[in-house]
């Protein structure tokens, strides 16, 4: 039985650090309203700059290991990518993929048109060349093979045989990633790729947006295997795995108008993007106990592709016009992370008799942070946080009116954290993005079983059914049907009288129209957490017996601290400790400000109840 085993290559003994190249794709100028001019510039083959949003007349520059401005032609992209494909002749891995946002050429880049072919076919070609190059001499055998899937929806789908069959992503003993079932192809030139690989493309989703009328909706990923085999003893066979990878593009969906199944599909692909940011924040800490791979089946495919085993060139593709300076923005941020990821290639290799493994040198996830001076876009923008320039008015266009507070708060929240905090902070928003995600998807699944249930029910009974629905929901909604207002007030009256109540007594006499707070020595998010964890009359409808102005200027007060608070202002707050205060933060930063205290259930781990504890401890510390 041929035993799997990996080998140090010699000539590799070298880490192999992930190449990122941006590509800038031509302005097109009938898409943007107002007309405005491109708000990137190349400054050489590897420099480009990017509007200060802070100040119009300033820039923020960036360096990569190539810059492809507009007039670049596929070939010369193509030759960023050349130098990595050897290596898969040699048993190692290899991995192109790229990214940015929606409609910034990343599948002009990879797939292209059949008068300007993109990376996949060149690749391939070259592969094939490099094969049929080989010296007979030399003692080994090589075969070609290809696989071909889309990651839609967070199901991976076979685009060579095409069902609805979600395949399963799987992990040998050597770390490899592998996907039982997926149809692999073997092709002995490139017009036998090109036969399978044009009309399976046909099968990926894709769909017109706002943004792109063209949209991928899915990850398509591109396998080419090389197989080499010794014709000798003892018949080593080394594989060389190059995954070439089509990302579907980040998305706004303030902009693209996305809604029903549209906005389900960029729930999954911004889903696995930012699990694809939390895996490269991860790596780049270098100390990360556990890389969230698994988190998506993107990263999970990508596993042996980032901070792994390959060699990886990312281009990052963007877009020059003003609308789109956000997620430019945030795709160079992006990309810059993404330079300090070391990857440590090795060779698979089986061979004919047994032998005992090699340990592989190290863990993927140890493949951490190279050490490289500090990004001097940073530099760059502390500098202009000092200044205090006002905001560009190029950036107030109408379609776009929340960008400005967005920056401004991600980089007030990015300058007041240190660096590890911002780490986890970073994690934490990304975790949290997640969530909220998630929520929605519920909190829809939920909405539609709901009508369903009362159309079955019929008319008669549908209003009380609907009544029931909404009492339900009422921790996401906060909106109250007259039936549940009135059991609220009579919950204030009713727990009076009973015994149950007789701690909470002690806490808070309450009356009509004015207010009187007894406080025991004990600390108020002490006694309003009742010890059984029981509802009481404090859980429901305390607030109905506070004078309504009093309780409106408590409620007031929390939200300005919730809304302008520094990260110690709210750990301040009645119930809120750093971790807290830092997804408070996060979620100011995604969401904007809360506009109603209510708002604050937004934010990870902050259910209804913990929500009312939080409202009963501040309100209460607010009155003194
Ligand atoms: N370098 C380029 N030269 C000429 N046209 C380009 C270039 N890059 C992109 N385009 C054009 O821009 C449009 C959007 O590009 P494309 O579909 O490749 O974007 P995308 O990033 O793949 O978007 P999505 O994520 O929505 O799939 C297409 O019409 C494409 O032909």
């Amino acid at each position: 039985m041929p035993q799997r085993v990996a080998v140090s290559d010699g000539a590799n003994k070298k880490t192999s650090r992930v190449r990122v190249a941006v590509r800038l794709r031509p302005f097109m100028g009938n898409q943007d309203e107002n007309d405005e001019g491109p708000c990137v510039k190349g400054l050489d083959s590897q420099n480009l700059e990017i509007i200060n949003w802070r100040n119009a007349t300033e820039t923020v520059k960036y360096h990569f290991d190539a810059f492809h401005g507009e007039q670049t032609t596929q070939q010369e992209v193509f030759l960023s990518v050349k130098p990595i494909l050897p290596h898969i002749l040699n048993g190692q891995n290899a991995c192109v993929f790229a990214y940015g946002p929606t409609g910034a050429g990343k599948t002009h880049t990879m797939m292209g048109s059949s008068d300007q072919p993109g990376v996949i076919p060149r690749a391939v070609r070259e592969v094939c060349k490099l094969v049929k190059a080989k010296d007979d001499n030399e003692g080994w055998d090589y075969s070609i093979g290809m696989s071909y899937l889309e990651i839609y929806n967070e199901k991976v789908l076979d685009l060579l045989s095409p069902s609805s069959l979600d395949l399963p992503i799987r992990e040998d003993k050597d770390k490899n990633i592998l996907i039982p079932g997926l149809t692999h192809t073997t092709i002995s030139c490139f017009s036998d790729f090109d036969k399978q690989f044009v009309p399976a493309s046909l099968n990926r989703t894709t769909a017109s947006t706002k943004l792109n009328q063209r949209s991928s909706r899915s990850h398509a990923v591109l396998l080419i295997k090389v197989v080499r085999t010794q014709r000798a003893l003892p018949h080593r066979q080394q594989t060389g795995k190059l995954y070439l990878i089509d990302l579907a593009g980040s998305e706004d969906n303030r902009r693209t108008g996305n809604q029903g199944i549209r906005l389900k599909e960029s729930g999954a692909i911004n889903l696995s993007l930012f699990t694809l940011n939390k895996v490269v924040d991860s790596l780049n800490s270098g100390t990360a106990v556990r890389v969230p791979y698994r988190d998506s089946k993107l990263t999970r495919m990508l596993q042996d592709s980032l901070g792994g085993s390959a060699h990886s060139v990312m281009i990052t593709n963007i877009a020059p016009e003003y609308k789109h300076y956000f997620d430019t923005f945030s795709a160079l941020n992006f990309a810059s992370k993404s330079k300090l990821i070391v990857n440590k290639p090795f060779t698979c290799e089986t061979v004919a008799v047994p032998v005992l493994p090699v340990k592989r040198a190290k863990e993927d996830h140890e493949a951490g942070g190279s050490g490289e001076p500090p990004k001097k876009r940073q530099k760059d923008e502390k500098k202009t946080e000092q200044d205090g320039s006002s905001p560009s008015s190029h950036f107030h266009s109408s379609s776009e009116p929340s960008v400005m507070e967005r920056l401004i708060a991600l980089e007030k929240l990015m300058m007041n954290c240190q660096d590890k905090d911002k780490l986890s902070m970073l994690k934490d928003v990304a975790q949290s993005r997640m969530e909220i995600q998630e929520l929605k998807e519920k909190q829809k699944e939920f909405e539609s079983n709901a009508k369903l249930f009362s159309r079955l029910t019929g008319e008669g009974s549908g209003a009380k059914h609907e009544a029931a629905f909404k009492n339900s929901t009422a921790p996401l909604q906060r909106k109250q049907s007259a039936a549940t207002k009135a059991n609220r007030q009579q919950a204030v009256v009713q727990p009076l009288q009973v015994s149950q109540i007789q701690p909470l007594q002690q806490l808070v006499v309450v009356k009509k129209q004015s207010v009187c707070v007894k406080k025991k020595e004990k600390k108020i998010s002490e006694l309003v957490e009742p010890p059984d964890g029981k509802e009481n009359f404090m859980e429901t409808g305390w607030e109905f017996q506070l004078d309504t102005s009093v309780l409106e200027h408590s409620r007031q007060k929390i939200l300005h601290v919730l809304n302008t608070g520094s990260l110690k202002e709210l750990k301040s707050l009645q119930q809120i400790g750093d971790k807290k205060a830092k997804l408070i933060l996060g979620c100011r930063e995604i969401h904007g400000l809360f506009i109603k205290l209510e708002d604050v259930m937004k934010v990870e781990g902050m259910t209804a109840k913990r929500f009312s504890t939080f409202m009963k401890a501040n309100i209460l510390s607010a009155m003194g």
